[in-house]
């Protein structure tokens, strides 16, 4: 993504009022058809006067508590709902996934409701035919798409919808929670789908309660509260604010909003600034910084870490292997002088697995047929969180070694990495990569596979972490108690938190 796609305004809000008119019975709202003079109901402000300004490229997460306004907005932006007043300015096609269902017909198949939707979205039965086989690819949703849509299970729905929002080219990308309801294979391919659409330039608005996919997709983000922009600014910025507020005792609750509105405008030119000055977003993945991994396989200077792994008891952790999960989503980048194979995970006992317990040891493995002699050869691995967030990366060698010598065609080498595995429970996926550095200090990948393999971490016993990194150690939360009135010096006395916290 080049930065000068910033400058050019995609979407511009100004002055965003709605009021929903509530008719406290149903015939209120016919008399009011005819004695317009007379007011039948109470107007509802779901928004006040909301201004934004998104640059083309960008991608901005819209946050808030329920009911402030985040969907009545985007409706709003989406053109399936009209302000009371001001106006929306858009640039390009717009393709909205708000709710699911919306804009599918449930008496209609799949497939009838592809080309409903895609003709809704401008596309003309030329351009369709041309994606209409990617769209059924992407919601591989088998037979059911020849089925009436109110046969389909909600995971479904959301498949075929985001298929139709994201093969459509659209120029302003508008989604809202729908995507949590898929799997998390399907909603890691629905990331990755989104950051290819951000490196094309489509502009991106999010609606999400995770503020972890805030903090990781988001170039901007905007906190409503009762239908007012109290904020915009850093997607870090914003989460900050928003927990501040949603978290904020009663009684300084009003003082903590006007504190957060204060900071708007300065926050938002701040953002923007940090935007422009990105660096591209599309930079080659380095799948691979420095750790040593042995040639033969056996771990040169983990060798007291392996044996560690390798006690009694260790290899009796509840690892185990799901044959069916797989990622679904493999991106294989052509081979150009090796091939990367049989990447899989393995228990210190060799055991493959791949649903593992948080915070044991493990290897990643894979093998490598050279197809040729390359010098300053160098194997890296990186995994990945679902929304895409790169969590760990390692490489057979540091930079300033020089990186493994292939004297001929069809040698073989196995990778081995030893991995600790210290993430919250949650599906996480793994790359692999083998690079060749030339003489002037280019790496190449030789292989890469993106996505390639699927592990679940699993919650250990007594597990409670949320985020990303698992933080706890062998030692248990302490508590100490002190006497009421009595400050808290070197004299409180331990307390046990649980008798099973030993
Ligand atoms: N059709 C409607 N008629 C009357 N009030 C409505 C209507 N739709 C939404 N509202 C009200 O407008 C306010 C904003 O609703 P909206 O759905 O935009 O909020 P939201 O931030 O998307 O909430 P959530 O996080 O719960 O999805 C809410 O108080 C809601 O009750």
């Amino acid at each position: 993504m080049s930065s000068d796609m910033f400058s050019e305004v995609s979407l511009r809000v100004r002055g965003v009022t709605k009021d929903y008119l509530i008719y406290e019975r149903p015939e209120d709202r016919l008399k009011q058809m005819f004695r317009r003079k007379h007011r039948y109901y109470t107007a509802f402000p779901a928004l006040k006067g909301v201004d934004l300004e998104i640059y083309r490229g960008e991608t901005v997460g819209v946050v808030g508590r329920n009911g402030s306004g985040k969907t009545t907005l985007l409706e709003i932006i989406a053109g399936t709902l009209r302000p009371s007043a001001g106006t929306v300015e858009v640039s390009g096609r717009v393709a909205a996934l708000l709710g699911l269902g919306a804009g599918f017909n449930p008496e209609f198949t799949g497939r009838d409701n592809v080309a409903l939707n895609a003709a809704v979205l401008g596309l003309g039965p030329g351009a369709l035919a041309a994606v209409f086989d990617r769209i059924a690819a992407f919601a591989d949703i088998g037979p059911f798409l020849d089925r009436p849509v109110k046969t389909y299970s909600s995971g479904m729905f959301a498949r075929l919808a985001f298929a139709v929002a994201i093969h459509v080219d659209p120029d302003i990308l508008i989604v809202d929670e729908t995507l949590s309801v898929g799997d998390e294979a399907f909603q890691r391919k629905c990331f990755r789908r989104i950051e290819e659409l951000k490196a094309d330039g489509c502009t991106i608005l999010f609606v999400t309660h995770s503020a972890e996919t805030v903090i990781d997709l988001c170039d901007r983000a905007v906190l409503l509260d009762r239908g007012e922009r109290l904020l915009m600014g850093s997607p870090r910025t914003v989460i900050a604010q928003y927990q501040r507020l949603i978290h904020a005792p009663v009684a300084k609750a009003a003082a903590i909003r006007e504190g957060i509105r204060a900071m708007d405008g300065q926050a938002a030119a701040l953002a923007l600034a940090r935007v422009h000055e990105a660096p591209a977003h599309d930079a080659p993945a380095h799948d691979a910084p420095s750790r040593p991994v042995s040639e033969s396989g056996g771990n040169t200077d983990d060798a007291p870490a392996q044996a560690e792994a390798s006690l009694p008891g260790e290899e009796e952790d509840d690892a185990f292997l799901v044959d069916d999960f797989q990622s679904e989503n493999v991106v294989e980048f052509p081979a150009a002088g090796a091939l990367i194979e049989d990447v899989h995970v393995e228990t210190p006992g060799g055991r493959r697995v791949n649903h593992l317990v948080a915070g044991h040891d493990y290897d990643l493995v894979y093998q490598v047929t050279f197809a040729g002699a390359v010098e300053r050869v160098r194997f890296g691995m990186q995994i990945r969180t679902s929304t895409g967030l790169v969590v760990a990366t390692q490489n057979s060698q540091t930079e300033t070694e020089e990186g493994l010598s292939i004297p001929e065609a069809g040698m073989v080498r196995e990778v081995r990495f030893p991995v600790r595995v210290s993430l919250v429970p949650g599906v996480y996926f793994m790359n692999a990569g083998v690079v060749t550095t030339d003489a002037d200090g280019n790496n190449r990948y030789l292989h890469r596979l993106v996505d390639v393999l699927a592990v679940r971490v699993l919650t250990p016993p007594r597990q409670t972490a949320s985020g990303v990194i698992l933080i706890e150690g062998s030692r248990p939360v302490r508590l100490r108690r002190f006497p009421p009135g009595e400050p808290p010096t070197g004299s409180g006395t331990d307390e046990r938190l649980s008798p099973t916290h030993d």
